[in-house]
């Protein structure tokens, strides 16, 4: 993969995306507000607009118990299972598999009233991070979206108008192995997620609106995507 055209992108988007991923709210600059919290689930947003369009910049934290950072990255990498977990998504098209890590999709979003319908053309990576702290705890596992264009398919030239996301998760597993020095169960792991997004609706959709879709959808989907991994792991070997 690393001979294809898009890699330095892939190679500096991912890098830029960990980095500010593993910063804490605190720290990547103030203007983060906790807009909702479930449990061990925060999200924060900053309110920011981009010629007058809301793009507000999205983190969610959230510690899920009983899976791995592996488990969670395959699960939201692969196209198998998108259309179990992902309520918006209406159609999904892998346009090229550029490696068993990187893919390229085109997607089509159901669309939101009273927002016309959205699409996305993005390419989408899963890495394996070494843990930078050295700690002998396994290592971290990203995902990276990013909109791209594609001559294949022009934007706003269908039904849809055409949004530009830049999306990053990132799970740290967790082990506390059991006292008895038995073997690590699945009681004995959990996994740290991270999720940043930044949407641009690409045309032009109410602040207002935009921002109750935010508001409504990013909490249910981050709970049901883990609720879903947690489904397809829990009778399954550990996979770290
Ligand atoms: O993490 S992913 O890469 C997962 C792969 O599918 C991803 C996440 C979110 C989107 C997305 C695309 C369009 C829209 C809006 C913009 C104007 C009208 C529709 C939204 C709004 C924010 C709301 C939303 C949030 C979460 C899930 C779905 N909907 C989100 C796309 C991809």
């Amino acid at each position: 993969a690393s001979s294809h055209p898009l890699w330095p992108d892939i190679e500096r988007k991912v890098a830029s995306q960990v980095s500010m991923a593993k910063l804490g709210v605190g720290e990547c600059g103030a203007g983060w507000q906790l807009f909702a919290e479930d449990g061990e689930m925060k999200m924060y947003r900053r309110e920011e607009e981009v010629d007058g369009l809301v793009v507000d910049p999205l983190k969610a934290v959230h510690v899920v118990k009983g899976i791995t950072g592996f488990e969670v990255c395959h699960h939201f990498f692969s196209p198998q299972y998108r259309y179990d977990w992902e309520t918006t998504l209406e159609h999904m098209v892998v346009v090229e598999t550029i490696s068993e890590d990187t893919i390229l999709f085109q997607q089509t979003h159901k669309r939101i009233w009273p927002a016309s319908q959205r699409d996305a053309v993005f390419w989408s990576h899963m890495r394996r991070l070494p843990d930078d702290q050295d700690r002998e705890g396994p290592d971290l596992w990203t995902v990276v979206n990013q909109s791209t264009e594609l001559p294949q398919y022009p934007a706003n030239t269908g039904k849809c108008v055409r949004v530009y996301l830049t999306v990053c998760l990132l799970c740290q597993t967790l082990v506390n192995p059991p006292k008895n020095g038995g073997p690590v169960t699945r009681d004995d792991i959990s996994c740290k997620i991270t999720y940043c997004s930044v949407v641009n609706p690409g045309g032009w959709a109410p602040a207002s609106v935009l921002r109750a879709v935010y508001k409504r959808e990013y909490p249910k989907f981050l709970k049901r995507f883990t609720a879903y991994v947690m489904s397809k792991t829990k009778d399954k070997p550990i996979r770290f």
